[in-house]
């Protein structure tokens, strides 16, 4: 524990530990480094110093109202340092410095640390150990807010079941007159001499899609099952006949080696009423599409996924500790598709656009609600997507689009200003937002050497092509494009994540042994970790255990059970029996790959969940192992997704023991009415605190407005500069200024109002008697690069220069401040005790007569 000592001079200093110590040193620097700099940097020569102090004080001499110690060297020194010796603009200085004490009593009078004890106590304020390494002091404000409510969770049900009457009543019409139109393609199967499920009339198909008898996925691979010696048979969606692939190797060869004549997905989406989903990389094809997985390709590297890790395990790392506060250390029921969504939500939201966002909390957050919307495929959007795969002349005939216009607008205006924000304060952020635009300057590629090591991220992981671009010429970027990607990343990677997520959890409730051997396994690997809890990258990849049931609960329950190829070119092959069968360009192929992964010639016993069978991965048939589809056309965010459910089990198991609730259904019934894979009842499990204390994260958010006001936090930070301002050593090198936003809450900014960020400027730009080297923003979100720029018109050009945006980008904090000054929260090797705020308060408060003394001098007020 840190603790308040004294030196042998009774210097008092916070003990950190390791001889690493937090003092105030008001000593003159005597080093020869330290006076040739001064000499250099300030003009500090003894002439210098000399002749500026007589000037100095003839002119405070005439400033009449002015008291200040003019025969205190050391007191005009502290103005005379910033200035370089300018007595002119010193005088300035404390001019300006005693009209800004004048101006704002309420920050400024009696300014003692005894006043502002609780904000240190909060730990809002300090100073870090070391200097950097120019000398300069490092002061830290940790601003952001502190938020643990868990408001009870919030049914929204009402438009869902508003939909599906709309349905009920507004289609039967329509599906009569298609029914007629429908019957006629019948035969196409039997002229082609391929098995084929015979198909319910068109009317009661769609019938069907609303009261559903069965799983889509299912009913779609019928021909699996009732057609076992055949590598191809066929199926009807509506009217419209597709392939059903039965052999993975067939799979793998249309996807691969014969990719040129299955180039496309089915569903058809267009730019003019679709401008996001068309743009998507799901469901662009041909040149698009190549154009947009090859930009995107280098963007889910291993090495891109490993810097963004850190954002994944920090917004999960968050939420889990919210979990815990939630908790407060006793047993409660959960349903874990919402809370796994909400999870998927933020860290999505956080690795793309760059923006915190608390889905736990704040749960009706627009980001969430579109979020939900956009991956919405049952209901209404799931008709329409039935409708552009199946019937697409008519979709587009009646200028349907596959999303809502409030999403499309969302995701264009989100993007949109996103850029805007970051090209115009040059923020940069490891995240996609900020690939994508590299990928806009054609500035992103592979890294030149990159680390093979890092490409695996499980047995599952899938490969990534490279193809050649076929002379369709240059494509450029524009920023709906990067909408697109980025939404398709949402589309694609949130529900089945989630899917993933649910049912390993249930899994691991409902087969203890499995649980407890992989909580083993994360208790082991904790050991190896700095603050053991956080996963790394690495530790993730080398867990064996984690990597075997995350592989069955793919294979088991595989979370896109069906995916789908276009015939882009006539494609023949030889079928079991020695036909030849030609499938013809235009046709539909649908993939199960549930059914490859259900089926007993490549898992014996498939229903049974049991991650032994990964324990080797040579007893895997590769070929019919598919959950992130195969070939180029394979799921470009299967890194992306491994690490974060590995990430998000690793945090759940090391701080829960998952168990089944009493509303749960064992074996777990599934929602037939579902387009996706869901459980019927819902994923409901108890979980059980292990030892919450002990696990929980340290919260980074600290700021509680209702403990700690605006004008105390002011008070806090100019009581902190003044004492930096007292050190000789200091006035010579500056202070460095890491101001850290984390969890910046909308409630708080509104704080900020006009007249406090006027003054808070003016205060900064022109009255601190400081020299300021650089301020670093770090872990800055969205909101706070809003309201920056507000403020940024009216910072000067100096400032300007010296501030410095870095989100989570350690590397980039660090080309300003050596590693060895900052802790590793901020990517630093810095590992000392934490400043205890409550000690540096009581440190600052031995000085009380030296701010008593500052808080005598000054303009005379009228009474005096
Ligand atoms: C457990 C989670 C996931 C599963 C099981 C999964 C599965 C799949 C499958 C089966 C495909 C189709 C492959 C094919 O047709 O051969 C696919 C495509 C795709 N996935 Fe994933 N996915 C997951 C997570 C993600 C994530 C996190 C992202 C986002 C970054 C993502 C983005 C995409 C995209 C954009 C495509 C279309 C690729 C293309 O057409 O070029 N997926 N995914």
């Amino acid at each position: 524990m840190a603790s308040l000592k004294f030196d042998d001079n009774n210097v008092p200093y916070l003990d950190l530990g390791d001889g690493y110590r937090i003092a105030l040193e008001g000593d003159e620097y005597t080093d020869a480094k330290a006076k040739e700099k001064a000499a250099r940097e300030l003009r500090e020569t003894p002439d210098v110093v000399e002749q500026s102090l007589q000037e100095l004080r003839s002119l405070l001499q005439e400033e009449k109202t002015l008291y200040v110690p003019m025969d205190n060297d050391a007191f005009m020194i502290k103005f005379l340092r910033p200035c370089k010796y300018y007595a002119q603009s010193a005088f300035e200085l404390i001019k300006r410095y005693y009209r800004f004490r004048s101006k704002h009593p309420d920050l400024c009078d009696e300014l003692y640390p005894a006043s502002v004890k609780h904000v240190y106590a909060e730990g809002l304020v300090h100073f870090l150990p070391l200097r950097d390494q120019h000398g300069s002091r490092i002061l830290v404000l940790e601003c952001g807010i502190a938020n643990n409510s868990f408001p009870k969770k919030q049914v929204r049900l009402v438009s869902f079941v508003f939909s599906k009457m709309f349905l009920l009543w507004a289609l039967p019409l329509a599906l009569y007159l298609l029914y007629r139109w429908s019957i006629a393609t019948y035969d196409y199967f039997e002229k082609r001499n391929v098995p084929y499920v015979k198909p319910v009339p068109f009317f009661g198909q769609v019938l069907s899609f609303f009261t559903q008898g069965r799983h889509a996925v299912d009913v779609a691979s019928e021909g699996y099952r009732m057609f076992p010696n055949t590598r191809i048979s066929g199926v009807f969606t509506l009217r419209t006949p597709a392939y059903l692939v039965h052999d993975p190797t067939l799979y793998k060869q249309m996807a691969t080696k014969d990719f040129d004549h299955f180039t496309d997905h089915v569903t058809d989406f267009r730019i003019e009423t679709d401008p996001i989903l068309a743009r998507s990389l799901f469901f662009t094809n041909g040149a698009h599409w190549r154009h947009h997985r090859s930009g995107l390709s280098p963007a889910f590297t291993g090495s891109k996924m490993r810097s963004m890790f850190g954002l994944l395990s920090k917004s999960a790392g968050d939420a889990m500790g919210r979990l815990l506060v939630f908790a407060d250390g006793k047993p409660f029921t959960m349903e874990l598709r919402d809370l796994y969504s909400r999870l998927g939500n933020d860290v999505m939201t956080s690795i793309s656009f760059g923006v915190e966002v608390d889905s736990l909390t704040d749960r009706d957050n627009e980001f969430f609600l579109k979020g939900k919307r956009l991956a919405q495929i049952d209901g209404l959007p799931g008709l329409k997507f039935l409708m552009a795969t199946t019937i697409p002349r008519v979709f587009h005939f009646f200028r349907l689009s596959g999303m809502y216009k409030d999403v499309n607008d969302f995701y264009t205006d989100a993007v949109a200003r996103n850029i805007q924000l970051r090209e115009t304060n040059r923020i940069t952020r490891p995240d996609f937002i900020h690939l994508l635009l590299q990928a806009r300057k054609n500035t992103l590629g592979a890294e030149k050497h990159e680390d093979e090591a890092l490409q695996d991220a499980g047995f599952s992981t899938v490969k990534e092509h490279a193809f050649e671009q076929k002379g369709e010429g240059k494509m450029s970027w524009a920023d709906i494009d990067i909408a697109g990607a980025a939404a398709s990343f949402f589309f694609g990677g949130i529900e089945t994540t989630t899917t993933l997520l649910c049912f390993t959890s249930y899994e691991l409730a409902v087969n203890p042994d499995i649980q407890d051997r992989l909580r083993a396994e994360i208790d082991e690997q904790r050991e190896s970790l700095a603050d053991g809890r956080t996963p790394t990258y690495e530790v993730l990849q080398k867990m064996k255990y984690l990597d075997m049931v995350v592989s069955e609960a793919l294979r088991r329950w595989t979370p896109l059970g069906l995916t789908n190829r276009k015939c882009t070119k006539n494609y023949t092959f030889t079928n079991t029996d020695g036909s030849r069968v030609t499938i013809e360009r235009g046709q539909n192929i649908s993939i199960p790959l549930k059914y490859f992964h259900l089926d007993e010639k490549f898992y014996p016993d498939p229903l049974r969940f049991d991650p032994e069978r990964f324990a080797d991965p040579n007893n895997i048939n590769q070929d019919a192992y598919v959950p992130f589809g195969t070939g180029l056309r394979n799921c470009i965010g299967s890194r992306l997704a491994l690490m974060q459910a590995k990430c998000i089990l690793f945090y759940m198991l090391s701080n829960f023991i998952i168990k089944p609730d009493t509303k749960l259904t064992i074996p777990i019934v599934i929602d037939e009415t579902s387009a996706g894979l869901n459980a019927k009842h819902g994923f409901w499990m108890n979980l059980v605190p292990r030892s919450a204390v002990l696990f929980l994260p340290t919260p980074t958010e600290k700021w509680k407005p209702s403990k700690v006001s605006l004008t105390d936090l002011f008070r806090a930070v100019q009581l902190a500069l003044e004492a930096g301002m007292y050190e000789p050593r200091t006035q010579l090198n500056g202070a460095v200024v890491i101001l850290d936003m984390e969890g910046l809450a909308l409630s708080q900014i509104m704080q900020f109002t006009p007249k406090f960020a006027a003054m808070a400027l003016d205060w900064i730009q022109q009255c601190t008697a400081m020299r300021l080297k650089s301020v670093h923003i770090v872990n800055n979100s969205y909101l706070f690069n809003m309201l920056f720029a507000i403020f940024k018109p009216f910072l000067s050009e100096k400032l300007r220069k010296r501030l410095f945006f870095h989100q989570k980008d350690w590397n980039s904090l660090m080309s300003h401040v050596e590693a060895k000054c900052l802790r590793p929260k901020y990517g630093g090797t810095l590992e000392c005790l934490e400043t205890d705020g409550m000690l540096l308060g009581e440190m600052f408060e031995l000085y009380h007569k030296e701010y008593e003394l500052a808080n005598s001098f000054g303009y005379l007020k009228k009474q005096d």
